[in-house]
């Protein structure tokens, strides 16, 4: 018998985009979907829930996770770490759950290459002025810090055909129906190749 994994989404996009919305939206819809939660060393904003949002972590903190080895990928995002804990991904996927990251381009890189089998979406902006505003307007970080992850969107956007897939987020509930889509076309791919390996298995062994 073919045990079936679950599949691994990746979602990023420029700091901004509405990636954090969108993907709260697309759990409203999907609940057999699990969100893995990442670790920061970034300050918690007002209303972030320790576990939630995030698990806030001290610089000595995270730097013994990486070298513990218990990160699947991490980053330096504008003077702040991130990374993804990596026994729950793996244990979540042999479980057979989808699981879904949200995280920045250099990260997804990194689970790329051990990962290739995973579906990397890109959200992008309608345009870098509506992104401006859309940072900006959120209200949650200083000038210095939206001019920096402004600066490194640039970076992101260049990154952007290394991904399967690229949804415009201009209205938040297309972007939604367009990942679900994505979702769902993914589990069919899956589902034929599955039944193909096994008409072979079955042919081989009659
Ligand atoms: N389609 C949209 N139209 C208008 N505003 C939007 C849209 N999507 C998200 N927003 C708004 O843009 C702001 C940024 O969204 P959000 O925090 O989800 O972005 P993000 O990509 O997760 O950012 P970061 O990477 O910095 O965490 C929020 O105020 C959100 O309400
Ligand atoms: N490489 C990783 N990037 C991550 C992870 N979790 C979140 N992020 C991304 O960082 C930036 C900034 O996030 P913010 O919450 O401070 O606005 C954003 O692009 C997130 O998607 C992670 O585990 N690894």
């Amino acid at each position: 018998m073919i045990e079936e994994k679950g599949i691994l989404f990746i979602l990023s996009g420029p700091s901004g985009v509405g990636k954090g919305t969108v993907r709260k939206e697309v759990f409203k819809r999907k609940t057999e979907l699990r969100y893995s939660i990442s670790m920061t060393t970034r300050e918690k904003r007002p209303g972030e829930v320790d576990g939630v949002d995030y698990f806030y972590k001290t610089n000595d903190e995270f730097e013994k996770l990486i070298e513990q080895g218990k990160l699947l990928e991490y980053a330096k995002f504008v003077n702040n770490y991130y990374g993804t804990p990596k026994d729950y991904v793996l244990e979540t996927l042999d479980r057979g759950h989808d699981v879904f990251l949200e995280i920045e381009v250099q990260g997804a890189m990194q689970v790329k290459q051990n990962f290739p089998e995973g579906v990397f979406i890109f959200l992008f902006p309608p345009s870098l002025e509506e992104l401006k505003n859309r940072i900006t307007n959120r209200g949650t970080e200083e000038e210095d810090v939206i001019l920096n992850r402004l600066k490194e969107a640039r970076n992101e956007i260049e990154m952007m055909d290394a991904y399967d897939y690229v949804v415009v987020n201009d209205d938040v509930d297309k972007a939604v129906d367009k990942i679900q889509s994505i979702i769902q076309s993914e589990h069919c791919k899956r589902e034929r190749i599955a039944a193909q390996y096994k008409k072979l298995l079955e042919d081989e062994l009659s």
